[in-house]
Order: C-alpha cells, then sequence, then structure tokens
C-alpha cells in the first residue's frame, strides 16, 4: 500500500524578526498592550504607544516609567477623519510593525486596512484572520528563544505547554549560548570567509564542540579557555575532551584544569610506581630463591 503522504500546509512562519532599532507602534494601553510593550522590551525595539492616559493598565504606567527613553507615550486616541480618503491621526506608514490592542474592533479593522495597504505588517489582538502573525507563548534564557504557537487554536494551550517547556530546561542553556555564541564569533575572526572549504570546517568543528561538550562545560567557558580551545582544538583539527569542573569552584582556567588533571592522574602513577616496585620485589625474591 502506498505510504499516506502528510498533509502539507495549514501553518504559518516561525521566525525570529529582529526589530533592534526598528520603530514599532502599539495603538491600546490596556493589559494585552502591556503584554505587547513586555514582549517588544525584549527586542530592542523603538516603542510608540498611542493611547489615552484615562485607560493605561497599570503595567503598562509601569513600563512608561521604568523606560522612558523607550517607549515614547502619545496621549491620545487613534482615530481616522470622517472624510473619504481620509489619513490616520498617526501616520502607520512611518513604522514598521504595528499592533493594535483595542477593546474597539471597528477602530482595530480600520487601522489594519491601512496598514494591509502600505504592506506594513500588522497584528489586531482581536481579529486573529486578519492579522498577518501571531504572538505566541514564550520561554526565554537569554539568547535562548522557543515560541510556542498553536496557530490560533488555543491560546491557554498555548500558555499551559509553555509552563511544561520551562521545566524541561537545566537553567544552563542561556549561558551555554552566550558562551558558545562568543567561541563562534572569535572562530569567525580567526579563520574569516563565507562558504567554501574554510566554511565547511568551521561549521564541522562548531558542530563537534556543541556535540561532545555539556551545556555545563560551555556555560564554563571563559576567555582564557576559549582561546585555549581554539589554539588546541581548531588549529589541530580535534575537539579536546572538556575539563572537569570542581564542584567547590565554578571560576576555572585551562592552567587549573591540567594541574587537576596531573593531580588526578597521581593516583594511577603512584600506582604504576608501586607495582613496578614489587615486581622488582617478587623478581628478587625468586632469584634469591634460585
Ligand atoms: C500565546 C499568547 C501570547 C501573547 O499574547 O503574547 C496569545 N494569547 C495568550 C493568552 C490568552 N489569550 C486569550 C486567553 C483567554 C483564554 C482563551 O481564549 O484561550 C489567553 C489565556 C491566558 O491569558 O492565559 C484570549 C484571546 N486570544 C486571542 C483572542 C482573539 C480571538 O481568538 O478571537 C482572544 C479573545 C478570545 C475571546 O474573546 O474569547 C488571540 C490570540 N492570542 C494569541 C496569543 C494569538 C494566538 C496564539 C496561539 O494560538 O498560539 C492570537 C490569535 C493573536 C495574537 O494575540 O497574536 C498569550 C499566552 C501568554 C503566555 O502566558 O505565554
Ligand atoms: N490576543 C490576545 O492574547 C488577547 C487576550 C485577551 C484579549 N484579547 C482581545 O484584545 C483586545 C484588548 O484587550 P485588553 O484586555 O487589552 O483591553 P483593555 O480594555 O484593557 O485595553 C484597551 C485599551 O485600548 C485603549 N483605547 C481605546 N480606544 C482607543 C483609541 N481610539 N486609541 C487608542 N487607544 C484606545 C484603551 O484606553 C485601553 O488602554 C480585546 O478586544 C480582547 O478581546 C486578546
Amino acid at each position: 500500500m502506498a505510504e499516506q503522504q502528510k498533509p502539507v500546509g495549514g501553518g504559518s512562519l516561525l521566525i525570529a524578526w529582529q526589530l533592534k532599532d526598528k520603530k514599532v507602534l502599539i495603538v491600546g494601553g490596556g493589559e494585552v498592550g502591556a503584554q505587547r510593550i513586555d514582549s517588544l522590551l525584549t527586542t530592542d525595539a523603538n516603542i510608540d504607544l498611542v493611547s489615552p492616559s484615562a485607560g493605561l493598565h497599570p503595567r503598562t504606567k509601569k513600563f512608561l516609567e521604568q523606560y522612558p527613553s523607550r517607549i515614547t507615550h502619545f496621549d491620545q486616541s487613534f482615530s481616522f477623519p470622517d472624510t473619504q480618503q481620509a489619513a490616520a491621526s498617526i501616520d502607520v506608514g512611518a513604522y514598521d510593525m504595528v499592533l493594535t490592542a483595542l477593546d474597539d474592533t471597528a477602530l482595530s479593522r480600520k487601522i489594519v486596512q491601512a496598514c494591509r495597504s502600505i504592506r506594513v505588517p500588522v497584528n489586531a489582538a482581536d481579529i486573529p484572520d486578519l492579522c498577518d502573525f501571531y504572538f505566541g507563548g514564550q520561554v526565554r534564557d537569554g539568547p535562548l528563544q522557543i515560541m510556542i504557537s498553536t496557530n490560533g487554536n488555543g491560546p491557554r494551550i498555548a500558555a499551559l505547554i509553555k509552563d511544561r517547556v520551562k521545566g524541561a530546561l537545566t537553567g544552563k542553556e542561556g549561558e551555554a549560548l552566550i558562551k558558545v555564541g562568543l567561541l563562534r564569533t572569535k572562530l569567525k575572526e580567526r579563520a574569516p570567509g563565507v562558504g567554501g572549504d574554510v566554511g565547511k570546517r568551521r561549521m564541522r568543528w562548531m558542530s563537534r564542540v556543541c556535540e561532545q561538550w555539556s551545556l555545563e562545560d560551555l556555560s564554563h567557558l571563559d576567555e582564557e579557555a576559549m582561546e585555549k580551545l581554539l589554539d588546541e582544538g581548531w588549529e589541530r583539527n580535534e575537539v579536546p575532551t572538556p575539563p572537569e569542573f570542581s564542584k567547590e569552584s565554578r571560576s576555572w582556567s585551562w592552567v587549573e584544569v591540567f594541574k587537576s588533571n596531573a593531580t588526578r592522574s597521581l593516583p594511577s602513577a603512584a600506582s604504576f610506581a608501586a607495582g613496578i616496585v614489587f615486581a622488582q620485589f617478587i623478581f628478587s625474591v625468586w632469584r634469591g630463591k634460585k
């Protein structure tokens, strides 16, 4: 029987949208608006919030107080003049992304249309069908970002799955990723170039480091250790085994590592020497008997 083909389509593209220094407009500073601000602060976007002060959620107010240089508040209602080809009171064309978080679906719909007509990506919290993209449950640890999306089917379920995903992480992921990021930058400086043989070798070596070193090992990499790893690993096309970390001291360097390796190998060296002495003793007894 022919294998049944999986249906294709019906999903959305999961991407990590880079918003640093880009302009994002949020219309509505209620509960959902506050949630949007929270999500955007992580991205280093410049946020403009259009919402009358009277309706601001306490969390939104707190964000405005805490991050005055990151969020510009326009204490006004977003409106469309009544004339036919009217422009909105705020030019949505000046933004890289627009989000509505309004308790007014008719206005939300109009803002979406204005954005769509000039191809500005837009999300309307109250009208999933008109959104260019959806938000999702988020799990973050430094550079690690996991999005849980049910594609509009069950936001509450997304939040619950998020808690399970959080519970499955070790807590070392963020720190390990920061170190891996630094190591990759150093490696690219040492062996520059895009694609070709050097690119392939770089990718193979980095993949092996990530596979052979645990997250814990990676999280302990410091500047000195990275240089050592590159000098003695990358240059010889090898991936050394990670050093062991003593439970007492979390800070280490390769010098210490070699020291502790030497110390670790002491017992076996001592027993080897003792073995030789013992063998010599047996041999001399045996010779004496002869
Ligand atoms: C994941 C999360 C991210 C975030 O908002 O940042 C998110 N909603 C969250 C929570 C949540 N939202 C709602 C409840 C009440 C229970 C429930 O309805 O299930 C809860 C539960 C709670 O609060 O725990 C009500 C709700 N949500 C939408 C509508 C409009 C509608 O469906 O018509 C209504 C009113 C429905 C009504 O009136 O009945 C629409 C959307 N909400 C989405 C995202 C997008 C689809 C995401 C996906 O499917 O994966 C989408 C389509 C658009 C968008 O917002 O981009 C965040 C979890 C945060 C977290 O804890 O991590
Ligand atoms: N997507 C989601 O996750 C989600 C979750 C819950 C609710 N919702 C929907 O999102 C919408 C917003 O929910 P909320 O809880 O934030 O509501 P809310 O009432 O707390 O906030 C609405 C905000 O919009 C502001 N506002 C109203 N008219 C305005 C105008 N003309 N210009 C600028 N600002 C204006 C209000 O002052 C207020 O700050 C609702 O329609 C709700 O059904 C979506």
